[in-house]
């Protein structure tokens, strides 16, 4: 796309916005439908790009990109009347009369970057809660998995508005160029080293930033635990996509493996329609060097034409090596030896806060241990990834693993503004009359009662907080006579 293109993308859906049409439910309503349909209608073509770009199968493509993307539509549409509800909230005394509620209002025109991996997914999910939030979306899909993006661009604008929801493709200096412009939020999914030049070009703007990025997913197994599970379930987590996924187990902490790869991908993987390819040269030779003077212990062959790397296992990797500096994101599997749960836990403490955590043991003194030792974006127990499917939960990072979060309602939330509501009555102005100048000792302690008390939002509370109110301007009103009887009396 032209670098004029792109500034006249953006400005066209900051037009669009302002018009206020995102404003009305029913309009959000009938872009959800229509995005809805989308999916629906080009299931096939869907499955095509994601085939071209990452060799995905009929299966993966159902469960790890577009289930969800329904779900959290179906989610949306169910909760939008609740979720864009003002919420009444508790109040001090001095505005017991008053209605004090936060309302949720669109932020205005937001950004959304994609990642390659689950190039469908990754865009349209947090797409879902910043339409539902009514915003203008500028979608800028990952130029790596170019199939999918060029379709985005086609299918988007054919069922949602396309002034509010444009496409921008392209590379590094498409990308730069639209840092470059002012947005009311961005929401990057990508690699740390991307996430900096997205926050830094945000920060010109003083736009917020959610940032979705990776690292090394740790998982420790104990030896309390039915190890033939859990290597399988592992397995799963680490080789699907072609290990190519942010919340996949890492690394192993632990000094043993069953294998369960024969049983998911026969004798040669290379020729299993459930085995993923790596998205392109560069990264297969990264792959690689990382695998550089290590002894494979499993799999480890690969076909550079064919972008294939064996679902591979190192045994007893050093904690120094290479494999262990930086995020894997394809399907290798470390396994470092650890003396215990202690050791696990210093291990993981010693590094960088990882977006995922996984923890396989029966021993429940041990999962409350580990929970409460560590920090990690989330956590699943004696599974993987599984927390990631869970809408009421939030999904993010913390520290170098993201910033933020989204999913279910969450995105709702990265994407509103919580506007502060307060509607005062002309009414009770003896109640305020406590905190107008002259000031006195009576009024500062009635000021500073009415500030200090805090009540709960519930109807009943809030009647009897009106009684109470009504009572107490009563009684101000008389001590405010009282007062003014008093100084007009007794001047100076
Ligand atoms: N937390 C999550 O939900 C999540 C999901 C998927 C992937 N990831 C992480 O993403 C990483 C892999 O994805 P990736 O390779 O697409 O990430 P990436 O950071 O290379 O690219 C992401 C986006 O940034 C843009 N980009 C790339 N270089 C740029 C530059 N110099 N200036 C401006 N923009 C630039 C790309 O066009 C792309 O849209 C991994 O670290 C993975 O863990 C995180
Ligand atoms: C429980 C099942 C079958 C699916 C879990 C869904 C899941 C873990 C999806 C991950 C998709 C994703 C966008 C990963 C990011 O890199």
């Amino acid at each position: 796309m032209e670098m004029k293109g792109i500034q006249q993308a953006v400005a066209g859906a900051r037009m669009a916005y302002r018009t206020g049409r995102t404003r009305p439910l029913a309009f959000r309503v009938k872009q959800l439908k229509a995005l809805q349909k989308m999916l629906t209608e080009n299931e096939d073509k869907i499955f095509q790009a994601l085939k071209k770009d990452l060799h995905k199968s009929q299966f993966d493509v159902a469960i790890f990109e577009v289930v969800g993307l329904q779900n959290e539509i179906t989610l949306a549409l169910n909760k939008l009347p609740d979720w864009t509800a003002p919420e009444f909230v508790s109040k001090n005394m001095l505005t017991i009369m008053d209605e004090v509620y936060i309302h949720r209002e669109p932020l205005g025109v937001v950004l959304i970057m994609g990642a390659w991996n689950y190039p469908l997914a990754l865009v349209i999910q947090p797409l879902i809660g910043a339409i539902a939030a009514g915003n203008a979306v500028v979608i800028k899909p990952s130029e790596v998995s170019e199939n999918m993006a060029q379709l985005l661009q086609k299918l988007l604008p054919q069922y949602l508005d396309k002034e509010l929801y444009p496409v921008v493709n392209g590379a590094v200096p498409e990308t730069t160029e639209l840092l470059k412009l002012q947005f009311d939020h961005i929401l990057f999914t990508g690699s740390s080293s991307v996430g900096k030049i997205v926050m830094e070009a945000a920060a010109k703007h003083l736009t917020p930033v959610t940032l979705e990025l990776g690292g090394k997913s740790p998982c420790y197994i104990n030896k309390n635990c039915n190890l033939d599970v859990a290597c399988r379930r592992i397995a799963w987590a680490r080789y699907v996509n072609c290990g190519q996924t942010c919340i996949a187990p890492d690394y192993i902490l632990f000094n043993i493996w069953l294998d369960p790869l024969q049983m998911f991908y026969g004798d040669d993987p290379q020729t299993s329609p459930d085995y993923g390819r790596i998205v392109n040269r560069h990264h297969l030779s990264r792959l690689l060097s990382l695998l550089e003077g290590l002894k494979v212990t499993h799999g480890g062959d690969y076909n550079t034409q064919q972008l294939y790397l064996a679902p591979t296992i190192v045994a007893n990797v050093d904690p120094n090596a290479k494999v262990m500096q930086e995020e894997i994101f394809g399907p290798v599997l470390p396994i470092v030896p650890v003396a215990g749960a202690e050791d696990a836990i210093n291990f993981i403490n010693n590094r960088d806060k990882p977006l995922a955590l996984y923890i396989f043991t029966n021993d429940k003194k041990l999962i409350n241990r580990m929970i409460a030792e560590t920090s990690s974006g989330g956590v699943t127990v004696n599974d993987c990834m599984i927390h990631y499917s869970i809408s009421s939960l939030p999904f993010g990072g913390i520290g170098k693993s993201g910033i933020g979060a989204y999913h279910g309602k969450f995105t709702f939330e990265t994407f509103s503004h919580r506007r502060a509501c307060v509607i005062k009555s002309f009414r009770m102005e003896s109640l305020n009359s406590v905190r107008y100048p002259p000031a006195t000792e009576s009024k500062l302690k009635w000021t500073r009662w009415l500030l200090m008390k805090s009540h709960g939002s519930s109807r009943m509370k809030q009647m009897m907080i009106g009684l109470l109110g009504v009572l107490i301007a009563m009684a101000l009103k008389v001590n405010n006579k009282y007062l003014h009887l008093y100084s007009a009396t007794h001047p100076g």
